[in-house]
């Protein structure tokens, strides 16, 4: 029956039609897909998926929520903008309208993607969580499970994101913390945290503006800064600081542009180190090729640690009751803990039997990354730490690479009947 099924979706005649089936010896329903298998509906997911169907690929996408771009719409908070200008976010083959201004709401940014996945007629599964994705190397198709059926295809992208899962630290008393203590994936706004002291641990970009926010709400908000950091103003000169980058980047050095870029940031926001925000010694592109940490883009909250609206800590050594007890023994009272520790990607909990990704990130290897070609038709969109740039760049060339072989398939079959 298998080998029947096998056969079947490989007749040109039938795509691109999938097969579905019942197996007997599981209770999964069985679907084998003509064309690649995409797991995740964000940004990623829909650029694969458009890029595919604008090669005349057909692909199904599996979603574990209900909605598309569940990072942005279940995740983030009311005040978020795009940080980067429009023109570094737009997904391939369809423009941000006109009338949208240079950094989109969060509002606008989905709007967008809902016109996007209906432009290109995308309907991925919701609810599909996928618990496993394996290679089965007998038949050289990837199964790749979710709760109620298997999917069956020849190419498998990963497109589930580097932000699935919430970072969250473990600090000694933390279970007897008197008051709130929540990741800033579910903050929304500082309704309810007026006239608080909240405590907000880490200082990428979420903290920042979460601490923005919430002075913005009439809170008390407190920064634990426990590492250096790299503050830029997030334009120079009314050019964006990253636009500007990306062009200099193309004449000069990295470098070159760190040094530039240091220079200016020094002459608008002054010296850093003053508020308790020390510098890396690695420049901030730099920094961001090598680790991949996103320097700070600066939307107001460092005159607000200036004005000592928003104060600054360094690492939390332990809690008790509202007491945060910090590395340099200073005591304070909180009334919450907002977390902005970050997320990760959650590939090694459902990706099985791969050497191409690594356990202890999540992250594609450089082998995958690198090469064009996925290695037994596994694929990543949306790892390269280049925000929706990178997902878009990963999109064309993921797209292209398939319906190259999709095509070459295609043709073997066409030949043989
Ligand atoms: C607050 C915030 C603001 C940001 N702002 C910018 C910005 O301005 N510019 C920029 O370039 N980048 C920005 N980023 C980076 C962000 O990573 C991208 O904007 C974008 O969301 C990445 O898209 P993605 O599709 O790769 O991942 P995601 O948007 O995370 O989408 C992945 C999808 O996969 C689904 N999924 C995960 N695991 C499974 C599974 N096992 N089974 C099925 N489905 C699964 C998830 O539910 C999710 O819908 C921001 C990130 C955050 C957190
Ligand atoms: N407007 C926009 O467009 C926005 C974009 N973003 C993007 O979203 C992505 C995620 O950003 P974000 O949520 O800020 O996550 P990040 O991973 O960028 O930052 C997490 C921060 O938490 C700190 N941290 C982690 N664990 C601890 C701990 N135990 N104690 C103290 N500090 C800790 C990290 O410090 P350390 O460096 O020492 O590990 C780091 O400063 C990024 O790509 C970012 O650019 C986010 C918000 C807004
Ligand atoms: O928002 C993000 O996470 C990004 O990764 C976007 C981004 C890519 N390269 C950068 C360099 C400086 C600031 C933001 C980014």
């Amino acid at each position: 029956m298998e080998e029947v099924e096998f056969k079947k979706v490989h007749d040109p005649y039938l795509q691109p039609k999938m097969i579905t089936s019942t197996n007997s010896d599981s209770p999964l329903r069985r679907v084998w897909l003509p064309g690649p298998v995409i797991i995740g509906a964000g940004p990623s997911g829909l650029a694969a998926a458009a890029c595919l169907k604008n090669h005349g690929v057909p692909s199904m996408i599996l979603e574990q929520t209900s909605c598309i771009a569940s990072l942005w719409q279940l995740k983030t908070y009311d005040r978020l903008r795009l940080h980067l200008p429009k023109q570094f976010c737009q997904l391939p083959l369809m423009p941000f309208p006109q009338d949208f201004p240079t950094y989109p709401t969060k509002e606008q940014f989905l709007s967008y993607l809902e016109s996007y996945a209906k432009n290109f007629d995308l309907k991925p599964v919701f609810n599909a969580t996928v618990v496993s994705a394996e290679f089965d190397g007998e038949c050289r198709f990837w199964r790749v499970k979710t709760k109620a059926t298997e999917y069956v295809s020849q190419w498998l992208i990963v497109a589930s994101g580097e932000n699935a899962d919430e970072v969250v630290p473990r600090f000694e008393g933390m279970d007897e913390f008197n008051g709130p203590i929540v990741h800033t994936s579910s903050y929304k706004s500082g309704d309810g945290f007026e006239n608080k002291r909240v405590l907000v641990v880490g200082c990428g970009n979420s903290g920042m503006e979460v601490c923005l926010d919430l002075c913005n709400s009439h809170a008390f908000p407190s920064l634990v800064v426990r590492d250096s950091l790299h503050v830029l103003p997030q334009e120079m000169f009314g050019i964006s600081t990253f636009g500007l980058s990306m062009w200099l980047l193309k004449w000069f050095p990295v470098r070159i542009v760190d040094h530039l870029l240091l220079f200016i940031s020094r002459c608008l926001l002054g010296d850093t180190s003053v508020l308790g925000l020390n510098r890396p010694k690695i420049g901030p592109l730099e920094l961001k090729g090598i680790s991949g940490k996103t320097p700070v883009l600066d939307v107001g909250t460092l005159a607000k640690i200036r004005s000592g609206d928003i104060k600054v800590y360094p690492a939390i050594k332990r809690l008790e009751c509202n007491i945060v007890e910090f590395v340099d023994g200073r005591k304070e009272n909180f009334d919450a803990i907002i977390l902005a520790t970050g997320y990760r990607s959650n590939v090694p909990t459902w990706l099985k039997d791969t050497n191409l990704f690594s356990n202890k990130d999540g992250f594609p290897k450089k082998k995958l990354q690198e090469g064009s070609k996925g290695e037994r038709g596994l694929y990543a969109v949306g790892f390269t730490k280049r925000g929706l740039l990178g997902s878009s760049i990963d999109a064309c060339r993921v797209a292209k690479e398939i319906s190259r072989q999709y095509s070459e398939g295609k043709r073997e079959c066409l030949q043989r009947a």
